[in-house]
């Protein structure tokens, strides 16, 4: 997996919604907020089963309501079109899965 380009970054990442990049490294960062600990695993449980298909893994970190998602590359060393897509698939999810 190849990181992205300049040209692929200008295009893609200001498409992400809600998404930022890390400071001091090759990764965008993302908080969820969601009503109860129940819909934010929820959330996750169905994260998991898009990741493991995708072979692409999420950094996170849940307290109760709260999900803090880094995506990264590891295999790459940084961002990759796998990272864009897994942003967008967890969008997806959270809005079915009540964000607050
Ligand atoms: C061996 C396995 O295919 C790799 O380690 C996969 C698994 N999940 C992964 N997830 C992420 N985020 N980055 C990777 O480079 C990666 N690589």
């Amino acid at each position: 997996m190849e990181r992205l380009s300049d040209s692929d970054r200008a295009e893609l990442l200001p498409g992400l919604d809600g998404w930022t990049m890390v400071e001091g490294r090759d990764a965008i960062q993302k908080r969820y907020a969601f009503d109860s600990f129940i819909q934010a695993f929820g959330f996750m449980a169905q994260v998991a089963l898009v990741a493991e298909a995708m072979n692409h893994h999420p950094e996170w970190f849940n307290v109760y309501g709260t999900v803090d998602v880094t995506l990264s590359t590891h295999d790459a060393d940084g961002l990759s079109r796998r990272d864009v897509e897994l942003a967008r698939r967890m969008d997806q999810i959270a809005a079915g899965a009540g964000q607050a």
